[in-house]
């Protein structure tokens, strides 16, 4: 690859590179999900989190019951109130999701070269020859030859607790295989997938219906993220199902995608969702490990066309118990930025590692350090020319801010939205400086009550790289069609200023509506 891909300055002075990073008010432009379990739930913990970087937290309902996850969203609750950290709330379906059930809890040792049984019958006890699963038509969808993995929830890949088998026989609903690497299966919860095959389980299940109409219309969650997303027609459905939960109608949809048929509908499924999360876990063993990076920069480029978000999971495994990253993952991170990635989502690092905050700080600052030599120019210019000609008007105002704050070194971009979408279009051009995002609520009815808007729009943004929302107060939206909103615009001015964002005679990029007409405007500020 060229070094005109990264931004640096020739010659290069290696001793440069060691030269300790200015600190900001945030620790990076793209953002971190965290998946909150275990050792993740405590106020204290989730509040250090949110201190560290973290701006979505996920809660993964492959695993836990409703009670669990509540107690740990009321505690999110707490910690952002007393950091006063925005934060969204993205609920993980379980999905059709294979899994080994060990009743017993007893671990299991699993000898190389010998033979297991795997079994839909699950009230057999799970034994070194026998293991229960929680699907019926295995037997249906494998072959002899074919490769299982079965895994501990959130396997990271690098313990010894995982095994591979290769399909020997069928015998009616049992699969009978030979046991490639030995392993001991301890826990509870073990996720069980066959490279290449279909499963005939619908993407969103009976039981992620419930948690979705309890838990989800409960705490009005921000994003669904659609475990196994594998056709268009999943995220339509899904979407369908959301919008008869009056209380979930502007819950956005990403598409998980984890295997080889989510990646052959790649391009139908970006159509329907609001942004995409690429599984790695799951697709790193779907996928010849060799095609692993084409699929992850093929992909990501098509959601940076698209202005929809993307989000990269798996890449601090050995976090989960170390306080620091390998090589290869703390260059995998930095890569996932240059690649385009809005956001990081770890998982097993937070949900059950020792160092969940010190991996959001890791990333954070790992994913800063990229950004710094992130090509915007050339990216600007590949955005620019991949919208061609004429643009629409937004867009064309959205990347008019992007160039102006860029040609004047403003400190930051301040964008007046209601929906969401003028900002969006701004951060779609990845602009080098951090964008404010000022959601002004709209008020509507439902025919029964009148709220604000806005609320979900603000937070949805927390997942944007470069994205930083305010929700204004809902006393101005009138004022704000009439006049040229001076106050909300203070407002936003003294957030940033307090947030160490904009400073005395900085510029700042102002983009809004003043009548009739999208203005772009530079301000030139006195103290
Ligand atoms: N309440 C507002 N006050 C001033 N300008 C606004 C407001 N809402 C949106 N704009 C500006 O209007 C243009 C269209 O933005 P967009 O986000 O599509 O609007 P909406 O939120 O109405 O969908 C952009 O230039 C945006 O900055
Ligand atoms: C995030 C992943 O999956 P899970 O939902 O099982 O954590 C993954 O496979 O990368
Ligand atoms: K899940
Ligand atoms: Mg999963």
């Amino acid at each position: 690859m060229n070094s005109n891909h990264l931004l640096l300055e020739e010659p290069i002075r290696m001793a440069s590179i060691l030269e300790p990073s200015k600190p900001s008010f945030f620790p990076a432009m793209t953002k971190i999900v965290g998946t909150l379990g275990p050792k993740s739930r405590s106020v204290e913990i989730i509040s250090d989190c949110l201190k560290a970087g973290m701006s979505v937290a996920r809660f993964d309902f492959s695993w836990g019951d409703i009670e669990f996850h509540q107690e740990t969203l009321e505690n999110l609750k707490t910690a952002v109130k007393s950091t006063r950290k925005l934060c969204a709330i993205m609920l993980d379906t379980g999905g059709p999701e294979l899994q080994v059930v060990n009743k017993t809890e007893h671990p299991i040792s699993l000898e190389a070269d010998t033979k297991v049984i795997l079994t839909p019958d699950q009230d057999k006890p799970a034994t070194s020859n026998l293991l229960p699963i929680n699907y019926h038509g295995l037997s249906k969808a494998v072959k002899k030859g074919d490769t299982i993995f079965i895994g501990q929830y959130l396997f990271t890949g690098n313990e010894t607790t995982s095994v591979w088998l290769e399909v020997d026989e069928v015998c009616s609903e049992d699969v009978v295989c030979l046991i490639k690497n030995s392993a001991t299966l301890s826990g509870t919860l073990y996720t069980l997938h066959v490279s290449q095959i279909r499963i005939d389980m619908p993407t969103l299940t009976d039981k992620d219906k419930e948690v979705i109409s309890t838990w989800g219309v409960r705490n009005n969650i921000d994003i669904l993220s659609l475990s196994y997303t594998r056709h268009a027609e999943d995220i339509r459905h899904a979407r369908c199902f959301l919008s008869k939960l009056v209380e979930l109608n502007q819950t956005q949809i990403f598409a998980k995608i984890e295997n080889i048929e989510g990646l052959t509908h790649f391009d139908e499924i970006l159509q329907e969702a609001d942004g995409i999360i690429f599984s790695r876990g799951n697709l790193g063993i779907d996928l010849p490990p060799e095609k692993v990076f084409l699929f992850q920069k093929a992909a990501l480029y098509k959601c940076n066309m698209m202005g929809k978000p993307a989000v990269v999971t798996r890449v601090v495994d050995s976090m989960t118990d170390n306080l620091r990253p390998t090589r290869a993952e703390a260059t995998d991170v930095a890569n996932a930025v240059l690649d385009g990635s809005d956001a990081i989502l770890l998982g097993a690092e937070t949900l059950r590692g020792l160092y969940p905050v010190e991996t959001v700080s890791t990333v954070g600052k790992i994913c800063a350090e990229a950004e710094k030599v992130f090509n915007q120019d050339l990216y600007f210019k590949k955005t620019v020319k991949n919208v061609g000609e004429p643009m629409s008007h937004l867009e064309s105002i959205a990347s008019s801010a992007v160039r102006a704050a860029i040609k004047v070194k403003a400190s930051a971009i301040i964008c007046f939205t209601s929906s969401g979408r003028a900002a969006r279009l701004i951060a779609k051009y990845r602009p080098t400086m951090p964008v404010i995002s000022v959601v002004i609520p709209r008020l509507k009815t439902n025919q029964l009550r009148w709220t604000f808007s806005g609320a979900f729009e603000a937070r949805q943004s927390l997942i944007v790289r470069g994205l930083f929302p305010m929700l204004a107060d809902p006393r101005h939206p009138a004022e704000s069609k009439s006049g040229s909103n001076e106050s909300v615009l203070k407002v936003a001015l003294d957030h940033g200023k307090a947030s160490g964002v904009i400073k005395p005679h900085d510029r700042v990029v102002v983009c809004q509506k003043l009548g009739d007409a999208s203005v772009v405007k530079i301000l030139e500020l006195e103290d």
